[in-house]
């Protein structure tokens, strides 16, 4: 039985790449040049090629340049690096994406820092995630931007509620606990080290999880009404599935994201949103961010 309202995040992601579309559309009749995304895969991995795939796409379907730069497995770093240096030097390139993981002969951190912050439109780089710290203009990482644009969705106004982040990698948990703490929520930060996960996440108005554990968040811990966002992605013998075990969590909370097709898309359609921003504010032309 399920009481909860199922957050299509593919949906609000297609009505968010829609309206990025007509921006682009702005920006192209303004400038006379399409805002333009470099994507670089090192490898072969099959995710990864599905993945920068899909991103390609999206960005062509919204009218922007994809430049995507396809590098064998076996790049050394300074090769890499090289190449982010002529992507950071290219007018023509407003966003730069260096696909995750990376093979282990880079060091991926180095690769991070070597990426103009202002090109930065994963929001990796230690100077976005300073910016997000203290409240100051940049580029905030995709998938924790998406999840707050579903909470928001659904909850207009955040403020007082207590936001448990399961999760505390540079890339999710602790950009997702700084943006729910400049909405002006409680929040907690759990991982693996934390005691009585139940009691933790059982205080939560809004969950969530992020750890790459499939089903890690029971059901049962949910606090009646809460609102669940799975960050989840995990590949198993019974499909994709997400770290929270969702048949039972959907009974007990108020609003949940499935997977597929809950925070996944977002996280390219906020991919798309930050280039977006990241060429007007290169150009000078203005993006009217309040109505993406
Ligand atoms: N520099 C960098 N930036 C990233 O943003 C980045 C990365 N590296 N490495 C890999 C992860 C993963 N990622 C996803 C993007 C879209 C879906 C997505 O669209 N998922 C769909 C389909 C899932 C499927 O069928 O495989 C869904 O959840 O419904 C998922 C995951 C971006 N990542
Ligand atoms: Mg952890």
């Amino acid at each position: 039985m399920t009481s909860a309202t199922i957050i299509d995040g593919k949906a609000f992601a297609a009505g968010l790449r829609t309206r990025i579309a007509t921006q682009v559309a702005t920006f192209r009749e303004a400038t006379g040049r399409a805002p333009g995304l470099a994507v670089v895969l090192v490898g072969e991995d099959p995710a990864s090629s599905v993945y920068v795939r899909s991103k390609g796409k999206a960005t062509r379907e919204a009218g922007m340049e994809s430049l995507e730069y396809r590098l064998p497995a076996d790049t050394d770093q300074a090769t890499l690096l090289a190449l982010v240096e002529r992507l950071n030097a290219d007018p023509a390139v407003d966003g730069i994406l260096v696909q995750l993981p990376l093979p282990r002969q880079i060091d991926a951190q180095a690769v991070i820092q070597a990426i103009d912050p202002d090109k930065d439109v994963d929001g990796f780089h230690p100077v976005n995630a300073g910016r997000l710290a203290t409240g100051v203009e940049g580029f905030v990482p995709c998938t924790p931007l998406g999840c707050l644009m579903l909470l928001k969705s659904i909850h207009p106004s955040l403020s007082g509620m207590n936001a448990v982040v399961v999760g505390r990698s540079n890339i999710v948990g602790k950009p997702m606990a700084q943006l729910l703490l400049g909405e002006s929520c409680t929040v907690t930060v759990a991982h693996s080290r934390t005691r009585d996960l139940a009691e933790v996440v059982g205080r939560a108005d809004i969950v969530v999880a992020a750890v790459g554990v499939p089903g890690l968040v029971k059901g049962a811990w949910i606090k009646p009404g809460a609102s669940v966002i799975d960050v989840g992605i995990n590949r198993t013998e019974a499909g994709l599935v997400g770290d929270v075990e969702f048949d039972v969590a959907a009974t007990r909370a108020g609003a949940i994201t499935p997977v597929p097709g809950g925070v996944g898309p977002m996280t390219i359609a906020v991919l798309l949103r930050n280039t977006l921003v990241s060429a007007g504010r290169r150009a000078g032309v203005a993006i009217n961010e309040a109505a993406l």
